[in-house]
């Protein structure tokens, strides 16, 4: 141990007084708060060397003990590899399924993430994505900028909120926050989920598709893994019916996409609110001219608020780590 307490086997004190931290492409945090994680760590950035990306770890294979990574950044068996020293990986997301936990597992490389941080933050979008979807407030902002409503156009209704029946796919931390924000709406909640919660009295489902049955609405809240990869798929589409909404903040390959495209299309869906898409940051042409859906940039997670909190999560996380104490937002590899 140094002075701070930090690991001292794999840096050289005198020529490089921060432990590093591998970052293979920037999080917004990084992007943001660089200036303040650069205060107590020495990030060696792959994604700003020459080198083609192998050959960066390849290079500092011997001095990385930790990675900061991100939602969209995957962290693969071979990166995790190249990596013989590599302790702890510190992802500023709440989803991990672009880390190879398996491997992680495998090697002993603990892995911390940002837990619940996000969640009221994702439900707020998520509402709002619905409410947007169901009033059709960027369809409105569109019928009066494109100047319309003064040419005595007639812009459709759009239907109620209060009443409406919500089938919730994951009642984890954010699907129990967009619940709580949709009660008072006057919202029946009806919820899937791996397991009933003992916790809400709502009706539970353990079949999805019969969660869509029963629904008007359906909001994505789950993560994505091998069980969920196009759990929303046609047969799910089709349960959820015409009039059928579909909100998704969690992740894009969660649902079949082509196949919510198609149905967006020739209406055996009503229309979607969505945050999240299978190939980031594309999302499907026909998306983006329908009037019936609205479309966020995977921004659910991020306020200015909520990364400020994330920068000293990522400290405090990296921090323990290199002083050998219990991370503050461990994920639980052995479950
Ligand atoms: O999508 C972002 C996250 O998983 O935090």
């Amino acid at each position: 141990m140094d002075c701070n307490g930090y690991r001292q086997e794999n840096h050289d004190q005198n020529l490089f007084p921060k432990p590093k931290v591998l970052v293979l492409e920037p999080p917004p945090v990084f992007i943001y708060h660089e200036d303040k994680l650069s205060q107590k760590f020495h990030f060696l950035k792959a994604w700003d060397s020459p080198l083609p990306l192998d050959q960066f770890l390849t290079t500092h294979a011997h001095s990385v003990q930790a990675i900061l990574s991100h939602g969209s950044c995957p962290v693969t068996t071979n990166t995790i590899r190249l990596l013989p020293s590599l302790g702890l990986i510190v992802t500023t997301s709440a989803g991990l399924d672009q880390i190879d936990l398996q491997e992680c597992r495998r090697r002993g490389v603990s892995v911390a993430y940002a837990g619940s941080l996000f969640s009221a933050d994702v439900a707020d979008i998520a509402v709002g994505l619905l409410i947007d979807a169901l009033r059709k407030i960027s369809a409105g902002n569109r019928y009066v900028t494109q100047g319309l409503w003064a040419n005595n156009g007639d812009f459709s209704l759009g239907s109620k909120l209060g009443g409406r029946k919500v089938g919730i796919v994951g009642l984890g931390s954010i699907g129990l926050e967009v619940g709580k924000r949709l009660e008072p709406f006057g919202c029946n909640i009806l919820y899937c989920s791996r397991n009933k919660k003992s916790s809400v009295s709502y009706p539970y489902y353990s079949n999805v598709c019969e969660l869509a049955a029963n629904c008007e609405v359906l909001i994505i809240c789950c993560e994505l893994n091998d069980q969920t990869r196009h759990v929303i798929n046609k047969e799910v589409l089709l349960a959820l019916g015409k009039k059928g909404l579909i909100i998704n903040v969690g992740r894009g390959a969660i649902i079949d996409e082509q196949e919510m495209v198609r149905c967006l299309m020739q209406g055996e869906i009503a229309g979607a609110g969505l945050d999240v898409f299978e190939n980031e940051p594309h999302v499907p042409s026909e998306l983006i001219s329908l009037d019936n859906v609205v479309l966020s940039p995977h921004r659910a997670v991020h306020t200015e608020e909520t990364l400020m909190a994330l920068v000293d999560l990522v400290i405090g996380n990296l921090e323990a780590f290199f002083s050998n104490k219990p991370l503050l937002s461990p994920v639980l590899l052995d479950e």
